[in-house]
């Protein structure tokens, strides 16, 4: 629809005056800020001083107590006003720049005026603190403009439905307080302005797609009802970008119980954690709590074992030889991340609350104070009605007193003498000291020779025992290792616990392998979820309740037993969960059962609901076309229509010849404009080979799995840390048949290759991969 000069002039007019008020209302806050700030500054340095402390009497405590709490009122109420004053400012400063980005004129049914509603990052109110001069795109009536098309529409409020008619829906680019573009728009949000958005150059950090969310995206956004929301859609699909824009709704529509510090999003990887970062200080929102999946098996097991992470296990498969290692690691990957196996951890817990128990002795300078019988006969004298973990919390109470036991006995041995003699001058000081301050309150002395030789025992004793006690609080006597180990080694238990009695394929293999690894207090990536989920289930698990939503990503590369641990982590969480089957590329992904949906068995079918997103955004027509070629069922996925270049596939017979041309085409690529490119290799190892060719010959940054972050410019990466992340510019090294040959590749070259926003150049040394040949020829251009 064409505007006319005069609803330009109109617009700007209007652009001109909220600016305006934004500028008048943001200074008056900052004076307001420096102000409230000096109060808490001041505040907090005369804490004391304001504080009248007096502890001679009962009324005289009484009366400190309720000065105290008086002035740490006002202490945090100064606080808070100075918090909400700044996180108003920032919105300010945001909206100054840009105040809306929509605009949508409704007529409610049964009235006669039709209000203009205009969309921004955040509220602002005229003068009269009445009149909306910007809407919060997360507002009730802001669904209009993400779902409705002109013509009869309806959006939902606390209080019900609201129906009308929208006249008009209208959209800005407003820079520094100037109309750059202005549409009007019918039934999508402007393929106009998504266009634009989406021809732009692409960035190290993501961006916000506020203004031009789409209908299915909004769904996910505004989805509230459901414990489980799980989210299928296609590489490109905006799954994270909407998952981001979720957490700004869900801290806008719950802000007055919902802090950012409850949300937690899992990541792919630690680049992805800072590639995300920038979204929600984008929105004028706090940034909620990023981890990674490695990041938590670290915290819990590395002290114990050599843990081997994700990386270095998908890096050994990818670089091995065909033969029986990679078979046996295959085999051992898919077992242990299967429900089956879950399920035979489970009846192996039922199985030991009845047989089968191990426990560690304790021991104290070779002196055994409780043995692994004894250990054992009690586990199962208690009743067996009680729970395993509240069974081993009895045991552990147990032996707390065994200990002191212990201990008391132990103050009279020859060795405790000795310490004693060994004190220096200065421990005996502190030591006296310390016992004199304990004995102060019983009105007892230090002086006679055998009490004092009595209470320093009781202290080098106590010091002694120390590791003893914190390993007894910590359940270290349950053998886990142990217990692990027996699934592996003892085929009769393994039979029993499975039900069906059946081994899995290449159970002997796995098992030397896992023990042996065990035995050398290593654990493999595979090991580590079940290994944990086991001893979760002896000791108790660890929860955490102050988180309230849960977001992963890309989990499809989730096993069952990472997500049930995950479910059971956060037991007062609500989970968003976001993937693509056709990006599954770890070994153990094949276990989701072909379809995200199988992840309604987390929660049930009741609790859960999927939303799949089939639009892919990030790259041209043609790069999605290419790609989704090369996938079963990849017709399902459609490209939005941004044209480009075909994909490029060029055969070199010669390294030296390929590296020559890449040189080339990157400098080539840059001069067009496109600054943030990748040279994508299959693993890390290539990278590094390909780094080292050609560092000196263009400005490289090369990536690893440690890198945090990255910034614009032309990369060396390897595939499976490119996830979730996109460039202007993609290179595949080398998509020849030696390198990507298995079928259980193809996902991974996928997901290198839909990585691209606006070219796509794929090398090949030699005959080129299947993945591509198999593409019907008119989808790319062969060089
Ligand atoms: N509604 C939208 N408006 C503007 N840009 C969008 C929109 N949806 C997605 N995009 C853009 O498309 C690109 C891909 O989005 P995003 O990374 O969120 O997709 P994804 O589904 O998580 O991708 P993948 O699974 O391939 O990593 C980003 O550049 C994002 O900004």
């Amino acid at each position: 629809m064409d505007l006319n000069d005069q609803d330009w002039q109109q617009e700007q007019e209007r652009v001109t005056q909220v600016t305006g008020k934004i500028a008048h209302r943001k200074k008056a806050l900052e004076a307001e800020v420096g102000t409230v700030r000096g109060d808490v500054v001041e505040l907090r340095k005369d804490f004391w001083d304001e504080v009248r402390v007096n502890f001679s009497s009962a009324d005289d405590l009484g009366e400190t107590s309720t000065s105290l709490r008086q002035q740490s009122q006002v202490l945090s109420e100064r606080e808070r006003s100075h918090l909400q004053a700044f996180e108003s400012l920032k919105k300010l400063r945001l909206l100054e720049k840009s105040p809306y980005f929509g605009r949508i004129d409704f007529t409610e049914n049964g009235q006669k005026q039709t209000e203009q509603i205009y969309l921004g990052i955040a509220s602002f109110l005229d003068d009269d603190q009445e009149t909306f001069l910007v809407y919060d795109w997360r507002a009730p009536v802001s669904s209009l403009y993400y779902d409705g098309a002109p013509g009869p529409a309806s959006y939902q409020t606390p209080g019900g439905e609201i129906e009308g008619t929208m006249e008009l829906k209208r959209q800005f680019v407003i820079k520094d307080g100037r109309i750059d573009v202005m549409f009007d728009t019918g039934v999508t949000i402007g393929d106009e302005l998504l266009q634009q958005v989406l021809s732009h150059s692409s960035d190290s950090q993501m961006k916000s797609i506020v203004a031009t969310i789409q209908k299915e995206q909004n769904a996910v956004i505004r989805n509230d009802k459901s414990r489980m929301l799980v989210v299928q859609g296609a590489a490109g699909s905006g799954k994270t970008s909407a998952a981001l824009q979720r957490v700004a709704y869900l801290l806008y529509k719950y802000r007055e119980i919902l802090k950012a510090d409850q949300v937690l999003l899992f990541s792919p990887n630690p680049l992805f954690n800072s590639y995300v970062s920038t979204v929600l200080p984008e929105l004028g929102e706090e940034n909620m709590m990023q981890t990674t999946f490695q990041a938590y098996l670290e915290h819990r097991l590395s002290k114990e074992y050599d843990l081997e992470d994700v990386f270095s296990q998908m890096e050994s498969i990818l670089n091995a030889e065909e033969g029986e290692w990679l078979e046996n690691k295959k085999a051992s990957i898919a077992f242990k991340a299967s429900p089956a196996f879950l399920n035979i951890i489970r009846s192996y817990k039922d199985y030991l609350e009845h047989d089968g128990m191990i426990f560690k002795p304790i021991r104290f300078k070779g002196h055994l104070i409780v043995s692994a019988e004894a250990m054992k006969e009690k586990f199962y004298s208690y009743d067996p009605a009680v729970r395993l973990a509240n069974r081993i919390e009895l045991m552990r109470e147990w032996l707390q007193k065994e200990l002191a036991a212990f201990a008391k006995q132990e103050r009279k041995a020859a060795w405790v003498d000795d310490q004693i003699e060994l004190l220096s001058a200065e421990e005996y000081q502190k030591a006296y000291t310390h016992v004199r301050r304990k004995l102060a309150s019983k009105k007892d002395t230090f002086d006679d020779h055998e009490r004092e030789r009595n209470l320093l025992a009781k202290m080098i004793v106590n010091e002694w025992l120390k590791p003893v006690r914190k390993w007894i609080k910590r359940k270290r006597f349950v053998d886990v290792k142990a217990l692990y180990r027996e699934l592996f080694v003892n085929e009769e238990l393994f039979a029993r616990v499975s039900g069906t009695g059946d081994l899995p394929e290449r159970y002997h293999e796995i098992g030397a392998q896992t023990v042996q690894d065990l035995m050398e207090g290593r654990l493999s990536y595979e090991d580590a979820t079940p290994y944990l989920y086991m001893q979760e289930l002896m000791k108790g698990f660890q929860v955490n309740s102050l988180i309230r939503h849960v977001f992963i990503d890309e989990v499809q590369d989730y096993s069952p037993f990472q997500l049930e641990y995950l479910k059971r982590l956060f037991p007062r969480a609500r989970m968003t969960a976001l993937g693509d089957l056709n990006q599954g590329i770890y070994p153990h992904t094949g276990v989701l059962g072909g379809s995200l949906a199988s992840l309604q068995e987390l929660y049930g079918p009741e609790e859960t609901e999927v939303i799949s997103l089939t639009r892919s955004y990030r790259s041209t027509y043609e790069i999605v076309d290419f790609t989704r070629s090369m996938m079963p069922g990849g017709e399902a996925i459609v490209p939005f229509n941004r044209n480009g270049e075909k994909p490029l596939v060029r055969v070199q017979q010669d390294r030296e010849e390929l590296h020559d041309r890449i040189v080339t085409d990157i400098m080539e690529l840059n001069a067009k404009g496109y600054e943030h490119t990748a040279i994508i290799c299959k693993t890390a190892e290539e990278s590094e080979t390909v780094y080292e060719a050609l560092k000196d010959r263009l400005p490289l940054k090369k990536i690893t799995k440690t890198t945090p972050s990255f910034a614009n410019g032309t990369l060396v990466i390897p595939s499976y840390l490119a996830k979730g992340v996109e460039f202007d510019a993609v290179i595949i090294y080398d998509a020849s048949e030696g390198e990507y040959s298995r079928e259980s590749e193809r996902k991974l070259f996928y997901t290198a290759c839909t990585r691209a926003m606006h070219q796509l150049h794929v090398y090949s040394l030699g005959e080129p991969s299947r993945f591509i040949t198999d593409v019907a020829e008119d989808k790319y251009v062969l060089a």
